[in-house]
């Protein structure tokens, strides 16, 4: 997908709203665990209550690869549902990968060309020539981790041994490799106060903020500091939206927890 029509989808939705779907067998409802691909069938149900007012959709890879072969076959089917159903909506296959050249080039072939998601998220801590490779992708973006919305952020992100912190050094290292106009960034919503100086040094780029809902971040702050003029943000909320519910009304709850998110951006655009 082309950021343009990321950009044009946000403006007709009014919502940067990214659902996140860590779904985990020990929190979805207890009746689905009766059908033939419980994690599929919980996906596919959120997906349908919430599409109306995300532009975006994140598994985490994690929720998928702890179920071996069976999880994979899970997460295949959702990307191919967002695929097949709601071709406007942007996925991202939140990865976190990172590795030398040749192997970066297959984590790429694995999320891009197989899977057919939009984007990965990618750890850039091994340099250029691990995240070049995610860059020859044309129409695909690849998300570097830059100021994550976790506590041990702190241990090394902020760091600045040199006078410049490592996550600075990411977004302005970053900006330099072939193909960085399809980069975009991580920066976790309970990092807000942060956002003002990162959008000194990236104006133009996308940030995926993680962060609001379970972990704590505000809406309001990170929109006051990291819209742009493109808009430039796609706020995720995985565990406020996906398990509001854990009755049969699972779906309907989350439908009215997106819809809550996407009218507080809506104020905004
Ligand atoms: O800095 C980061 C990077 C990624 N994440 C991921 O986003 C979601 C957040 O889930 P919530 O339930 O809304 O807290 C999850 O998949 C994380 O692995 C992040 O939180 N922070």
């Amino acid at each position: 997908m082309t950021t343009q029509a990321l950009v044009t989808q946000i403006r007709e939705k009014r919502s940067f709203l990214c659902v996140g779907l860590d779904t985990d067998m020990n929190k979805i409802p207890e009746h689905l665990k009766a059908e033939e691909d419980p994690l599929f069938a919980f996906n596919k149900a959120i997906i349908d209550a919430t599409h109306e007012y995300a532009v975006a959709y994140k598994p985490n890879i994690a929720f998928y690869e702890a179920h071996g072969i069976e999880g994979w076959k899970s997460l295949k089917k959702t990307i191919d549902y967002l695929n097949k159903h709601h071709p406007e909506l942007f996925t991202i296959a939140d990865a976190k990968r990172g590795d030398i050249g040749n192997t970066a080039t297959m984590y790429a072939n694995a999320f891009f060309k197989d899977l057919n998601f939009d984007s990965v998220t990618v750890a850039p801590y091994m340099g250029r020539d691990s995240v070049e490779p995610f860059l020859q992708f044309k129409n695909k973006h690849t998300i570097l981790l830059a100021l994550t919305s976790n506590p041990g952020a702190f241990d090394f992100q902020t760091g600045s041994d040199d006078g410049e912190e490592l996550y600075k050094k990411v977004l302005r290292t970053s900006a330099t490799y072939e193909n960085a106009s399809q980069l975009m960034y991580v920066v976790g919503a309970t990092k807000a106060e942060y956002l003002k100086e990162i959008r000194t040094l990236v104006p133009d780029s996308f940030l995926l903020v993680p962060g609001v809902g379970a972990q704590g971040g505000s809406l309001e702050e990170v929109c006051k500091y990291g819209l742009n003029s493109q808009v430039g943000l796609l706020i995720n909320s995985s565990r406020g939206i996906i398990y509001a519910s854990s009755g049969e009304d699972f779906a309907e709850v989350a439908g009215n927890k997106a819809a809550e998110l996407q009218e507080q951006m809506a104020k905004w655009l």
